[in-house]
């Protein structure tokens, strides 16, 4: 069954367009990565599907299990059972964990039992009454991806849940993003910058360039890809 399906997506702000013509397809239970360059439009096209406030979005469907996104307002969406990981992994800082995971449930309009995220993160079980803004990048960034599931969502989508993490938190973070997708029977889209961290994560990938899609492959022929690699990923 198609999940999301992304159609002829113009957006941009108002010093201009950004994504000219992104069509993405991602299936039930898929891994996707949307991957490219600093500044090729990841994030635009991120914050279009949640219906942010900022990008407009000029031209094109975004359907989720075929009903339309557009003109509907975020909050709205994640009732659709959509969830977003931002970049900047926003969380509560004076909040604690267990806090921050109840703020998150109690907005959700089905959420999954809290208690729940600890058996995903037991990390997060350790340091559950511990302040947000104590916490390491990696955990901070559990905390995010916990906030975000805990809404029992059939899709999440996360900008770059590595960037900024050393190589051995990455590969948890990894691993817990695999284990939400195989074990919970979450859909996953995630934005990368890193080339291996999303081989590592996702099963397909869209390479956007400029605003547009400009190749889509699986990881085995990404891998060998090299001159691909180069060219529009810069490795
Ligand atoms: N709020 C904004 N107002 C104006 N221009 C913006 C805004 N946000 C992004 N842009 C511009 O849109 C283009 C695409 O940015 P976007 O953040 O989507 O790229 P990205 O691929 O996610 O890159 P990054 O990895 O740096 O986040 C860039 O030229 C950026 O400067």
């Amino acid at each position: 069954m198609t999940l999301l399906q992304v159609s002829d997506l113009e957006a941009g702000y108002e010093t201009g367009r950004v994504l000219f013509g992104i069509d993405l397809e991602i299936e039930a239970g898929e891994t996707v990565s949307l991957l490219g360059r600093n500044g090729a439009g990841k994030t635009t096209t991120m914050r279009s599907i949640v219906g942010a406030e900022m990008p407009t979005v000029f031209h094109g469907s975004i359907r989720f299990r075929g009903e339309e996104l557009l003109e509907r307002k975020s909050h709205e969406i994640a009732g659709m059972g959509l969830s977003y990981v931002p970049e900047a992994r926003r969380c509560f800082p004076r909040l604690t964990v267990e806090e921050n995971i109840h703020v998150a449930a109690t907005a959700a309009d089905d959420p999954l039992p809290e208690a729940e995220m600890y058996d995903v993160f037991p990390d997060l079980a350790d340091i559950r009454d511990r302040a947000a803004k104590n916490l390491s990048g990696g955990q901070q960034q559990m905390l995010a991806i916990a906030r975000a599931l805990v809404a029992n969502p059939d899709l999440m989508l996360l900008d770059e849940p590595c960037e900024g993490l050393a190589p051995l938190i990455v590969r948890e973070v990894e691993s817990a993003i695999q284990r939400i997708n195989e074990n919970r029977d979450v859909t996953v889209l995630i934005v990368e910058q890193n080339v291996a961290a999303a081989m590592a994560i996702a099963d397909r990938h869209y390479i956007i360039e400029e605003g547009h899609i400009v190749d889509e492959v699986t990881t085995e022929k990404l891998r060998a890809d090299e001159e691909l690699q180069q060219e529009y990923l810069g490795v």
